[in-house]
């Protein structure tokens, strides 16, 4: 079996080992557009990302089945929270959605999106370290690192294959 996960960010691609540890064959991780905008600002947009990205996945590599990460915010009554969507999609057409963990993003952080920055470079002024959406994440940071970025698409990865697999139950 190929799978192939749309993205070659580190974090998303570690979280996506998971597949082939769990569903057996190989990984493989390719560059894809996710057809939404570099930040995504609601639900929908980034389930929309996630979902392009696996689709484009698997056109792009003839894979078995293609998987994409997203990483979004959304506006509530309570603040500006990160969101997180996995999508994996099927050769024969299936698809599975799942959401990550959700965490409030500081004032000032959510400031400097709705002024139309993206939330990977102004985390790396915030923390003053590089490179953070492809290590801990913002979720890292903000949960004084009890959940990683990684692991939290961990999280996403273990509730699509585990809908893949109850699809396929005798
Ligand atoms: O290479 P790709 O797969 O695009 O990985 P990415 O880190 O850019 O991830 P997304 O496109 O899914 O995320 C959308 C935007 O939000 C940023 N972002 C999302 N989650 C983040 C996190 O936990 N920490 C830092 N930046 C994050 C990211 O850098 C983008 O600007
Ligand atoms: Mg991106």
């Amino acid at each position: 079996m190929k799978i192939a996960i749309g993205t070659k960010n580190p974090a998303k691609v570690k979280a996506a080992n998971l597949a082939t540890k769990e569903l057996g064959g190989e990984l493989l991780s390719v560059n894809v557009p996710s057809g939404v905008s570099e930040q995504p600002f609601s639900d929908e947009e980034t389930m929309d990302g996630a979902l392009n990205r696996a689709r484009n996945a698997l056109k792009e590599t003839g894979a078995d089945l293609g998987i994409g990460l997203e990483g979004g915010v959304v506006r509530t009554p309570y603040g500006l929270f990160i969101c997180n969507w996995g999508a994996l999609v099927t050769k024969a057409g299936e698809s599975f959605i799942a959401g990550g963990a959700r965490i409030k993003l500081p004032e000032e952080v959510a400031q400097e999106l709705f002024g139309g920055r993206e939330l990977g470079p102004v985390m790396d002024e915030y923390t003053k370290k590089q490179d953070i959406r492809k290590s801990e994440g913002a979720v890292g940071i903000f949960s004084n690192g009890r959940i990683t970025r990684d692991r939290m698409f961990e999280h996403v990865m273990e509730l699509l294959i585990g809908q893949y697999e109850y699809s396929k139950r005798a």
